[in-house]
């Protein structure tokens, strides 16, 4: 079989097929994606080989999920001392140990790391080598092993599993005053004995405002900019609006709707400019966390040559296979979410599609994708939001139930949020529900299930709950839609046969 590169100037490139392999997939990347793919591919027999140029467990495990998991909890512990005075204890002022914080943030990462370890995956079944992977055409990969040389690998089938970076805004003079990035903060804020004094934070997304409470609540002086008019722009704006609020108790002076212009250095220290409403306004800080979004890794590994389109990410039809079929891609390089739990569930339809593709082919299935945004409160979503709803023009009807109804959160203290369904006009079909509260991240998981199984909130209201949990709220939500969809007929039928019976 012959291939010709796509948009190559070079007429007469092409590649031939090998009549054998040395591999049945070679996956490229050793985060979420790559590791679940070489997981199931080793589990299935196949001979697989998984790449990794950094540090296994990728982005997840060393720089993103974890590590800011492991600093929010000091934070909320941080914060729940200050609050002490309100469930009858001595008010504390927590001593921060910045320097232990981040100990325990790296002992953590330290903790986990076993588990997406070279000797786990090689006990696993899988070869694990270490070295930067390029595509030389569609079968065969070479291996970049620094010291050790190159290595080359023929294979029936490859997935990209290299992820995303931070992105850098065009913004003038940030490169010169020097920034932080999620890539970057672990490593230089461990070597630091205080959190940064004054600190900005650049984006009002999943990352800035978890970082921005964190930070807020170990003492740091923080500035959330946000060029749009409000946080966490997926969510409905009453969400942004509890989360701002949040913030704001915690200190943090959020500036939404704030363009930021240039910055520099001056006597005061650093600074940053930013425009609202046609004023600027100058503000000075220590550090700065650059957290506008995420650039899937497009480059330098081979994708240009073989003619790949890439917009944004990797472009893959329906079966996560790119436009060589047996290149398949997963993950955040692929989206168009940007999660760890999305990546390893992309992972499972790449590798199948990847191994047995050519006998049968599955379509990956987005329909119940839930995410969490771990601000206190947590925020967390399956489904449609409002604003999707509106904007696809699906009709929908809003079941809400506020947590200060529940009295678990009565008895916590904990009474911010809501549970909020989207249900099909008329049916107890759910199409999307949102959570703001307490372990909104876990509550969710029981719509998950509804929605992915077809089960409808009378099922939900049917199911027992622990009382009293925060988890009830889910099925309270479910008696409100409920009482909201009784017969009238009925009930007058009911009326009367009582009547009846009482003579
Ligand atoms: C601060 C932060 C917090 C986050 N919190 C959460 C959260 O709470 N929940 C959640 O679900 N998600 C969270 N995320 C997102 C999550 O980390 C990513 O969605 C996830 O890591 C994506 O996994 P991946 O396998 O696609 O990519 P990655 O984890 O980025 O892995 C890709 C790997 O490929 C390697 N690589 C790239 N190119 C090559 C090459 N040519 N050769 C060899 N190796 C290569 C890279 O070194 C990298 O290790 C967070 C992200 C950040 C930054
Ligand atoms: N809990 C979680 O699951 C979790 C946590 C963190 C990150 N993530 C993943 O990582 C992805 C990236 O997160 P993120 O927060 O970096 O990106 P994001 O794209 O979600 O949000 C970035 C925000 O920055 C703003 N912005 C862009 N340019 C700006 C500028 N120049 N000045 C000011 N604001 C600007 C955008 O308007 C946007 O609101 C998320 O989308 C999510 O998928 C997930």
């Amino acid at each position: 079989m012959h291939l010709r590169p796509r948009n190559s100037d070079d007429k007469a490139a092409h590649w031939t097929r090998p009549s054998k392999f040395d591999r049945n997939l070679i996956v490229i990347g050793a985060g979420a994606a790559g590791l679940v793919s070489s997981y199931i591919a080793a589990a299935t027999r196949a001979k697989v080989t998984l790449v990794e140029a950094n540090r296994m467990g990728g982005d997840c495990l060393n720089f993103g999920c974890v590590p800011s998991k492991a600093l929010i909890r000091s934070a909320k512990l941080a914060h729940q001392m200050r609050q002490a005075s309100s469930y009858g204890l001595a008010p504390t002022t927590p001593e921060i140990r910045f320097a232990d914080v981040m100990e325990r943030v790296h002992r953590i990462i330290e903790e986990i790391a076993p588990h997406d370890s070279i000797e786990r995956y090689t006990a696993l079944g899988v070869e694990v080598v270490r070295g930067f992977a390029k595509l030389v055409d569609p079968w065969t990969v070479e291996i970049d092993q620094g010291g050790d040389g190159i290595r080359r690998l023929t294979t029936r089938a490859v997935i990209i599993a290299t992820g995303a970076e931070p992105f850098i805004p065009p913004l003038p003079g940030l490169a010169d005053i020097g920034y932080l990035t999620s890539d970057t903060m672990w490593d230089v804020l461990r070597q630091r004995p205080a959190p940064p004094r004054r600190l900005v934070v650049l984006g009002g997304g999943p990352i800035g405002c978890e970082l921005a409470q964190s930070f807020a609540r170990l003492g740091s002086a923080v500035t959330q900019i946000e060029m749009a008019p409000r946080l966490l722009l997926r969510e409905d704006a009453e969400v942004s609006e509890i989360v701002r609020s949040a913030l704001a108790r915690d200190g943090i002076d959020v500036l939404t709707g704030h363009r930021a212009l240039v910055c520099g250095t001056g006597t005061d220290g650093k600074w940053i400019e930013t425009e609202h409403a046609g004023e600027r306004r100058r503000l000075a800080f220590d550090d700065l966390i650059v957290a506008v979004g995420r650039s899937a890794r497009l480059t330098g590994f081979g994708l240009e040559d073989l003619g790949i389109p890439v917009d944004r990410v990797v472009e893959t039809n329906a079966y996560l296979q790119t436009r060589h079929p047996n290149i398949l891609a997963a993950g955040d390089v692929a989206g168009p979410y940007q999660f760890t739990h999305t990546a390893g569930h992309q992972a499972w339809f790449a590798t199948v599609n990847g191994l047995f593709g050519d006998i049968k082919r599955f379509k990956v299935d987005y329909s119940a994708i839930p995410w969490a945004t771990f601000t206190d409160p947590e925020v967390a979503r399956v489904g449609l939001s409002e604003a999707e709803a509106r904007e696809k023009n699906i009709p929908y009807e809003v079941t809400r139930f506020d947590l200060n109804d529940l009295d678990r959160a009565i008895a916590d203290s904990a009474t911010h949020g809501f549970v909020k369904v989207l249900t099909v006009p008329g049916k107890d079909r759910i199409l999307g529900a949102t959570i703001v509260g307490v372990h909104a991240g876990d509550l969710v998981a029981e719509f998950v299930l509804a929605m992915k199984h077809g089960l409808g909130l009378n099922k939900i209201l049917g199911t027992i709950h622990i009382y009293p949990t925060f988890v009830e709220a889910n099925r309270q939500a479910a008696g409100i839609w409920r009482r909201a969809h009784v017969n009238p007929r009925l009930l007058a039928m009911l009326e009367w046969f009582h009547r009846w019976r009482r003579g």
